[in-house]
């Protein structure tokens, strides 16, 4: 028996080798033919990694939100040195495409054959309000926007203009001689305080206080996990979204109550509208589409137009060429108004260099880094196929930099927008097609009352250079805020002491 089994064993052994042999020659041969094959079955799917199983890239993702560059590096990273101008990765389980030509945007953004539709992750609709413009469905969109979009007459725009201004000149003319003042803390109280009383003429500062603490919350809360317990980000905000929407209500009842009272704000213009249109049965929004909305409209104003201008007040200290035609021309302009008077529609139009100021600004902070949308159906992008369910990103911050869209893109030029030349879809700060920004021409009137009052008023240095951006925060923001040091220039006319 023993010499059979010892027989039986070194046989064992000898085949156990043997495979084991041959598994080390074969396998490296089999993990190529998968690879080789996988490659073929994906060779029109765009290049990119999915990371780790079900969490994707997110790591990755998070790192680059909490890294000093922002969470645009991310994109950055994969589409400067390995990918190109499409890429997919993995975020939180769900596959998403990255594009950044001229061309992809204007197919996905014009929503071409209805292929994709706004992409909106479902804890953001908690918090703004499934009925806010910003998360309706296509057909619902297209109704609320009907209802708001007159709110944003040129008359609206007009009257705007001279309360913004009022405001400007109140905050600028506090300031003292020598004060070092941090430009995003100024710019977002006076454009929160703009976007309060043209929405629903809401002046008491204690109201105000309280109201900008709760849109903080909801803010913050718009990038958190949705985890619903009191110490998370996300509980807070929805907490907060519940006190805004109380609030709301109770003025919208006074208002009812009161006869619709004397306040000429969109809030009224939309529950007069609301009245009529239940008489002729036209659409009638309800109140909680006019509350989402109105909450919507408040979120996507007031930071997107504070940074916007911090950025440009950065860039002009950087830039004192660009700084000394700006002034004289503003100056100039300050030389045709009478003391004490505030700025027009009119007065905005004849600004054709701070014009260009603004949309370099822009172009070079690129406010909102790119645009989701959610393939509704299997299509092709860029010679790549997109699956339905995927979501597909169009990467403003890209085209914006690209140097064939633009020569030296990394360099502040506003006179690049002297002719208008320029390839259709490559500039995308406000979106474009049936998203495109409502309040394009109130940010764009906000930002040249902010610079002809700030240029007409002050000189100023930055005090800190850093170009960091500001961690978790749904726009690009300028982490240091922009803090300057302001010189009062005498020009012979006082703007601010109306
Ligand atoms: C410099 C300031 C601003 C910038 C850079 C900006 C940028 C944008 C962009 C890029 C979009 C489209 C996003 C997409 O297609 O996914 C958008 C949408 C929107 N913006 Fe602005 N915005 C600014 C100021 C404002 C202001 C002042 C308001 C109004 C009070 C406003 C209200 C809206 C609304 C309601 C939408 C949603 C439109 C829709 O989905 O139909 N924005 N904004």
């Amino acid at each position: 028996m023993l010499p059979l089994s010892s027989c039986l064993h070194s046989c064992i052994c000898f085949y156990a080798v043997l495979l084991l042999v041959a598994l080390l020659i074969l396998y490296p041969r089999f993990v190529k033919m998968r690879r080789y094959r996988n490659q073929a079955a994906e060779a029109d799917i765009p290049p990119g990694s999915c990371g780790l199983p079900l969490i994707g890239e997110t790591i990755q993702f998070m790192a680059a939100m909490n890294n000093g560059r922002g969470f645009y590096d991310f994109v950055r990273a994969r589409r400067l040195s390995r990918y190109g101008n499409c890429f997919k990765t993995n975020i939180l389980g769900l596959p998403q495409v990255f594009v950044s030509s001229t061309e992809s945007a204007r197919k996905i953004l014009n929503n071409e054959s209805g292929k994709f539709t706004k992409r909106y992750i479902k804890s953001i609709a908690e918090l703004v309000g499934d009925q806010s413009l910003l998360c309706a469905s296509h057909g619902h969109h297209k109704l609320i926007r009907g209802c708001l979009s007159y709110l944003f007459s040129t008359s609206s725009v007009s009257v705007f203009i001279k309360q913004f201004d009022e405001l400007v000149v109140k905050s600028l003319g506090s300031w003292q001689d020598g004060d070092k003042i941090v430009v995003l803390h100024q710019a977002t109280e006076i454009t929160f305080k703009a976007m309060c009383r043209m929405l629903m003429s809401l002046e008491n500062e204690p109201e105000l206080q309280m109201l900008q603490e709760d849109i903080t919350h909801v803010c913050e809360a718009m990038l958190a996990f949705p985890i619903r317990l009191p110490w998370t980000r996300f509980y807070k905000g929805l907490k907060a979204r519940k006190r805004i929407m109380s609030s709301l209500d109770l003025i919208m009842t006074e208002r009812r109550r009161c006869s619709h009272g004397n306040q000429k704000d969109f809030m009224q213009c939309l529950l007069v509208e609301d009245e009529k249109a239940g008489s002729d049965e036209t659409y009638r929004m309800t109140d909680t589409e006019i509350k989402d909305n109105i909450l919507t409209m408040i979120i996507a104003g007031q930071d997107t137009t504070a940074s916007a201008i911090t950025w440009m007040v950065k860039y002009l200290g950087e830039n004192q060429d660009v700084l000394d035609t700006l002034r004289a021309e503003q100056l100039h302009r300050a030389e045709k108004m009478s003391p004490g008077q505030f700025l027009t529609l009119e007065d905005l139009a004849e600004m054709p260099y701070a014009s260009k100021v603004v949309k370099e600004s822009l172009r070079m902070a690129s406010v909102v880094p790119w645009f989701p949308r959610l393939a509704l159906q299997d299509c092709e992008i860029e010679g790549f196929k997109i699956k339905k369910g995927w979501n597909v990103n169009v990467d403003a911050t890209s085209i914006h930099l690209d140097p064939n869209q633009y020569n030296e893109p990394n360099k502040f030029n506003p006179s690049r927008f002297n002719d208008d030349s320029k390839a259709p879809y490559s500039f995308l700060a406000f979106g474009m097609g049936a998203r495109t920004c409502l309040g394009v021409n109130m940010a764009k009137a906000m930002m040249l009352v902010f610079l002809h009052r700030l240029i007409t008023t002050y000189k100023w240095k930055v005090m800190d250079s850093d170009s960091s951006i500001e961690k978790w925060t749904l726009f690009s923001r300028l982490k240091s805020g922009c803090p300057v040091q302001v010189t009062c220039i005498n020009h012979g006319k006082d703007v601010t002491s109306t």
